[in-house]
């Protein structure tokens, strides 16, 4: 098994594959704004234990909100192209459902480049809840498998992750900063081989290994 972080072939265009890409700065920063603050509201109403009345009122505003929002919608294969100036183009989907900072049922984690591969952080809300006060595995195993497929995709080797491993070594705390870090260790003909780790103040509550399996084209 050799390791490899940079790719023998050209990073697939997400056109190939019939998707449509849009750039950062087609994302409105109100669109942002807008995901945080419906995080927000998710979170209270997992939450809340206000009067019949209140939840009422509430149901009938969001109702009315849904029907604005939907006047135009955009499509889920809509490929986020990313520039960054020390590396090539890199893609992600717009609505991912861990990293998506326009879905507000994401985290969201945003992961930058390291040394060997990347880390970024990220809060659960008790939204995310399972074990009382705890994030729920799922969640926890989405994180990793977000991270673990970010770090191929970063290494130039987008796939599919074909195989998740995930150790549970310490319940993840909600409403406190996590640190999830991965990178690549490897590679096998498509194979590539990745591993990750969740910290809570330095202290690792989960780790992670997948094999993704690169894009054929
Ligand atoms: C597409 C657009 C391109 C643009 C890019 C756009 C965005 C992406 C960019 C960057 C990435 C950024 C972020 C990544 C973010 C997210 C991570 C989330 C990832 C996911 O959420 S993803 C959803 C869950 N995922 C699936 O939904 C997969 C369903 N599945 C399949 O689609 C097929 O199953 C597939 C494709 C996996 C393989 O199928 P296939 O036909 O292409 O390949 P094949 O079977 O020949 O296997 C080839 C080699 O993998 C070995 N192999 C296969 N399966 C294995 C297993 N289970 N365990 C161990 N080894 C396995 C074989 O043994 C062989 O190995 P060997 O070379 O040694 O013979």
């Amino acid at each position: 098994m050799t390791v490899q972080t940079q790719p023998d072939a050209a990073l697939p265009d997400p056109a190939d594959f019939g998707f449509s890409v849009i750039a950062e700065d087609d994302l409105p920063p109100e669109l942002l704004a807008l995901a945080e603050q419906v995080r927000h509201l998710v979170e209270a109403v997992a939450h809340t234990d206000v009067e019949r009345e209140e939840l009422v009122a509430a149901r009938g505003m969001v109702e009315a909100l849904t029907e604005r929002l939907n006047a135009r919608r955009r499509d889920t294969t809509t490929v986020l192209k990313e520039e960054s100036p020390q590396a090539r183009a890199e893609y992600s989907t717009v609505i991912n459902a861990v990293s998506g900072d326009t879905n507000p049922a994401a985290p969201p984690l945003s992961l930058e480049r390291t040394d060997d591969g990347l880390r970024g952080e990220v809060t659960l809300s008790g939204a995310y809840q399972g074990p009382p006060g705890a994030a729920h595995g799922g969640w926890v195993a989405a994180l990793l498998d977000q991270a673990l497929g970010a770090a191929a995709g970063a290494a130039g080797m987008p796939g599919l992750t074909a195989n998740l491993n995930v150790d549970f070594h310490e319940i993840t705390p909600l409403n406190e900063p996590l640190s999830v870090e991965a990178r690549v260790t490897g590679t096998e003909r498509r194979k590539v081989f990745v591993s990750g780790e969740i910290r809570h103040n330095g202290q690792v509550t989960a780790t992670g290994t997948a094999i993704m399996v690169r894009l054929a084209l």
